[in-house]
């Protein structure tokens, strides 16, 4: 029966995906319907090799970790984060950044961005092969703090010296502002507090900057008010939201985003994940659910759900867990 469920359920996804989301007219009629202007095309940034493994208990095998990613490139995500060049006192599910960079199969096309906290990060990790990265900060100085050592001031000092090796060697650079929604430590963060880490980020020269609900307490109230700090002091254009999905506002979130005209979002296959110096944090927004709502409001993603959900399906029986998606759920694909 189960399987007469799977079946049933995949062919009518595909058969959904061809009729709805390939149809421009309707799709342009449903991104109308949503009330505001839409756009078009949204890129995801799948989190999920990183931000998603980095705090499993057990530590996963590098060859999972390079079958997964190697199965995300297929699915046609164009940004796959692939590791952090990390302290493995600190992170120890990441110690074997240099192996998973050197054994994924990079696909023509697709970007493979990796953290790097500090210089000699991301001196290891253009050494490993990285041809973009990221720097993460936070808009909450205990978070700073108990996530990288530091303080915030500290820390954009730090990403300085980053942003300047970073453009001797023509790597683009990402930047990553935590707790923008509030803070396991602080409580709330004050929206004008994200808006000055994001556009110090954004000054020394990173091209995106991902706004992060770390611990997935927003809810679109909270999202608005952050956001319209925000785009007074970064272009709308150069931003993008990092969702976690604790009280299950994530979606409501990103609708929020993408209507004041956001267009990248990052997520996690199969809700995988957590930060290992936020407690209680659960994993990222899942990919399926987030393309299977894009592609319903006719957005475009370039991603084939049915691959990803391969993806999901993948990672979920060898840790032996159930998916957090709720279109995996939906579907048997867990
Ligand atoms: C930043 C540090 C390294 C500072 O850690 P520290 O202890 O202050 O650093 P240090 O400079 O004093 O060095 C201490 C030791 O770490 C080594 N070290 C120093 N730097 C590195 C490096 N890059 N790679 C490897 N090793 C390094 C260094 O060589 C030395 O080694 P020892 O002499 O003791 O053997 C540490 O705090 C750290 O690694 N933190 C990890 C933080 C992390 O990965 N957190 C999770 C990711 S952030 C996140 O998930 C949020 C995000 C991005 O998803 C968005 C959101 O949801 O909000």
């Amino acid at each position: 029966m189960a399987a007469v469920m799977r079946l049933v359920n995949r062919s009518t996804l595909s058969s959904s995906m061809g009729q709805h989301y390939l149809a421009l007219s309707s799709a342009a009629k449903a991104r109308a319907r949503a009330g505001q202007a839409l756009p078009e095309k949204v890129k995801i940034v799948e989190v999920g090799p990183r931000d998603g493994l980095q705090n499993e208990k057990t530590i996963v095998p590098t060859e999972t970790k390079i079958n997964l990613i190697d199965m995300l490139s297929m699915s046609g995500l164009p940004v796959i984060e692939a590791t952090s060049f990390v302290s493995p006192k600190w992170v120890p599910q990441m110690a074997d950044q240099v192996e998973v960079m050197k054994g994924i199969c990079r696909k023509p096309g697709v970007s493979y961005p990796v953290l790097t906290p500090n210089l000699k990060g991301f001196q290891a990790a253009v050494k490993a092969g990285a041809s973009e990265v990221a720097i993460f900060g936070a808009a909450s100085e205990l978070f700073s703090k108990k996530n990288i050592n530091c303080s915030v001031d500290e820390s954009l000092q730090r990403f300085e010296e980053v942003m300047k090796a970073a453009k001797e060697a023509g790597v683009p650079v990402r930047g990553y502002v935590s707790c923008v929604l509030g803070c396991p430590y602080e409580g709330k963060v004050a929206p004008e507090k994200v808006a000055h880490v994001a556009k110090r980020l954004y000054s020394m020269g990173c091209y995106e900057i991902s706004l992060g609900d770390t611990i997935g307490v927003g809810t679109p109230g909270s999202m608005t008010e952050m956001l319209e700090a925000v785009c007074r002091e970064v272009p709308v254009d150069a931003l993008a939201v990092h969702c976690h999905d604790t009280y299950g506002q994530a979606l409501a979130n990103i609708l929020v985003a993408l209507q004041k005209g956001i267009s990248v979002v990052d997520s996690s296959v199969a809700g995988l994940g957590g930060c290992p110096y936020a407690q209680g944090a659960s994993g990222n927004v899942a990919t399926e659910d987030v393309v299977y709502m894009l592609h319903g409001l006719g957005i475009q993603t370039g991603v084939d759900l049915p691959k990803l959900m391969d993806a999901g399906a993948f990672i979920c029986r060898t840790l032996n867990r159930k998916s957090n998606s709720k279109v995996a759920q939906a579907t048997c694909k867990l």
